[in-house]
């Protein structure tokens, strides 16, 4: 069985974050793995509370894995401080990971910041020069390439910047732009859409979380980035198309909604 590890925040009500990570990996045939780098306590309607664990700790839930079950692939999502930053680019590097997906989380969908300026500094300068391929919705795209984006040459520019800037793949998520279900991926000097229809649900708790572990359970199963990526797309699609409707707020995706259930 290949094997993947989220490295990233818990969500409370389990729709984003670690939850959405081991549930995205599991319905792909692959065995899930976590180090957690913070509890949140929220649910659909917002964020209360964040409890970071320290580094140290971190550190050693890092080798407790890699020491044990080595990752096939590994996504990294909410990281909110500069020192655990540090940390996760170490053992990375100790351990020569592979098939690394950075999502560079920074606001929850329901407004909430999750990551402090340092970490923004730290994140460019230690974490994504080991990535294969980062994937920023718009607003994290913005803050990361410097520019506005209002349109889909912006997009590609922003991406093109970022890629340039990080020697590495940049899929930019378009559910913060017009049509929503438009992304692009840009690798290599070339750009590639993955075009979607849009699906009238409200309910995007996780969207982004669930397509970085999608990407990196695709890479575990061998798959060259650019399937990874459009199966990824595929089954982000399936999970908002089941229209699972959760919670007083923008609510969770069906994960298994391939599985029948009675
Ligand atoms: N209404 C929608 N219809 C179809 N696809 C969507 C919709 N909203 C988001 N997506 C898709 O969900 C994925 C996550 O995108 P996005 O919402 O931008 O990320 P994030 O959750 O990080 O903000 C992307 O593949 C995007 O195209
Ligand atoms: C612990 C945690 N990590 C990430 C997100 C972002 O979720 P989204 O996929 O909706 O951007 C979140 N709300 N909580």
């Amino acid at each position: 069985m290949k094997t993947a590890l989220t490295i990233a925040g818990s969500d409370s009500c389990g729709g984003a974050g670690i939850q959405a990570d081991i549930k995205t990996m599991t319905l792909h045939g692959v065995y899930a793995m976590s180090a957690i780098t913070a509890l949140t306590a929220q649910n659909t309607t917002g964020v209360i509370g964040i409890s970071e664990v320290s580094p140290e700790f971190l550190g050693q839930q890092l080798d407790c894995v890699f020491k044990d079950i080595p990752p096939d692939a590994v996504k990294i999502g909410m990281v909110s401080s500069g020192g655990l930053i540090e940390m996760i680019a170490d053992k990375l590097k100790e351990y020569n990971a592979k098939n690394i997906v950075v999502d560079p989380v920074m606001v929850a969908s329901s407004g909430a910041k999750l990551i402090s300026e340092d970490a923004i500094s730290a994140l460019k300068e230690k974490l994504f020069p080991l990535a294969l391929i980062l994937t920023p919705n718009i607003p994290e795209a913005e803050v990361l390439s410097g520019i506005k984006i209002k349109s889909d040459e912006d997009m590609i520019e922003a991406a093109r910047i970022i890629s340039d800037n990080y020697h590495c793949a940049v899929l930019c998520k378009g559910g913060h732009h017009k049509n929503k279900a438009n992304d692009l991926l840009y690798v290599n000097g070339a750009y590639r859409w993955f075009k979607g229809q849009p699906i009238n649900n409200p309910n995007t708790h996780g969207t982004g979380c669930t397509l970085s572990s999608a990407i990196a359970s695709n890479l575990a199963k061998g798959y060259d980035l650019i399937s990874s990526v459009g199966r990824a797309k595929d089954y982000v699609t399936g999970a908002l198309a089941a229209m699972l409707d959760l919670g007083q707020g923008s609510g969770p995706l069906n994960h298994a909604f391939c599985i029948h259930s009675e």
